[in-house]
């Protein structure tokens, strides 16, 4: 295992640098208080030691499914450090997984997640703090979000503040019919500080997401699904996470070579520039074409009627 590696991106327009300013607060002003490689190592030995939860991972082989549950039903599946760092390490093991093709984003009980645990946040609660969470965070779900497989995030209950940005990682949001999202960082006199804020604009455009974020108003799973955040509301009285799976499976029924193939080629339309990521998709169609699943296709000469 690699003991460190520098952080992927810089926090100004997403430059691959393994530099990291810090910044700390004086008066008006932000200004840089020490120039330095951020590893990111260092957060995760800070942020494991703030305790409380757990983050579980399960691999299905025979469907190529993936779970993830957030597991602190105590504290409403609020993401306490240690979850951070467990989570991490889950998205980690997932892009080792070549034969993956989905992914659940679940919680343990009936409230998705109540966002960062304020009994860790209390702990960092000061500039510097701040920016070494999120930086930990957003790189965890950034790369979340670039797995080469489709993800669901399973929305039963609330999913409030972070809790609501983490749902924003996966491809999809499925909602029980009382499942509700909030962005109420701004009541909590903050800003999203894991990487819901860009890609809020992104799913819902600019006016939406500023209103959303600003009045903290609270989303019903009919407005979900209105704004275009929710693709589907799960039925009352059967098992969300089992209707999620059959979703998930029925969305992914292709060769796992073209699902993760087809999901790398959005991924990247939403995180690279346009000449970039158009010369992936190039390379991208490049490996398929021709490929088992290409030849099969041809030799069935399928109608789609
Ligand atoms: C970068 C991240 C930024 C953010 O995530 S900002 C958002 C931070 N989250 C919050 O402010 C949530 C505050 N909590 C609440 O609003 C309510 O507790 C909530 C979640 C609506 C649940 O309400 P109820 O169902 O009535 O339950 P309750 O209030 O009795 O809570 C049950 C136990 O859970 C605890 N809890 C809930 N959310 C938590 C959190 N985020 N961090 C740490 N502990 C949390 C709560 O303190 C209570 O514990 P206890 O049973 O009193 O020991």
């Amino acid at each position: 295992m690699v003991l460190w590696h520098l952080v992927r991106k810089s926090v100004f327009g997403g430059i691959r640098t393994g530099f990291v300013p810090g910044f700390c607060y004086s008066g008006q002003t932000w200004r840089c208080c020490h120039e330095g490689a951020v590893l990111l190592e260092d957060i995760r030995k800070e942020m494991a030691g703030y305790t409380g939860g757990q983050v579980d991972l399960t691999k299905d082989e025979s469907t190529g499914v993936a779970t993830i549950t957030l597991n602190n039903p105590d504290r409403r599946n609020a993401l306490s450090g240690h979850m951070m760092v467990q989570l991490a390490d889950a998205v980690s093991n997932l892009e080792e997984w070549k034969s993956g093709k989905g992914v659940l984003l679940c919680a343990n009980g009936s409230f998705f997640c109540s966002g960062g645990d304020l009994n860790t946040i209390r702990k960092i609660n000061n500039p510097e703090g701040g920016l070494r969470m999120s930086i930990f965070v957003h790189d965890t779900l950034s790369r979340l979000q670039n797995l080469p497989m489709i993800s669901v995030a399973v929305v039963q209950g609330k999913a409030l503040g972070g809790g609501a940005e983490l749902t924003l990682s996966c491809d999809f949001r499925l909602m029980t019919s009382e499942a509700k999202l909030q962005f109420v960082q701004a009541k909590m006199g903050v800003t999203p500080g894991w990487r819901g804020g860009t890609r809020l604009v992104h799913l819902v455009g600019p006016a939406k997401a500023l209103q959303l974020l600003v009045s903290c108003e609270k989303l019903s799973a009919h407005d979900c699904l209105q704004a275009g955040l929710a693709s589907a509301i799960l039925d009352t009285g059967h098992d969300p996470q089992r209707q999620a799976l059959n979703w998930l499976l029925k969305n992914t029924a292709g060769s796992t070579e073209v699902i993760r193939a087809t999901k790398m080629v959005v991924a990247n339309a939403q995180s690279l520039p346009l000449e970039e990521s158009l010369k992936r998709e190039r390379l991208i169609f490049s490996t398929v074409w021709g490929g088992p699943a290409n030849i099969a296709a041809l030799q069935e000469n399928i109608k789609h009627r």
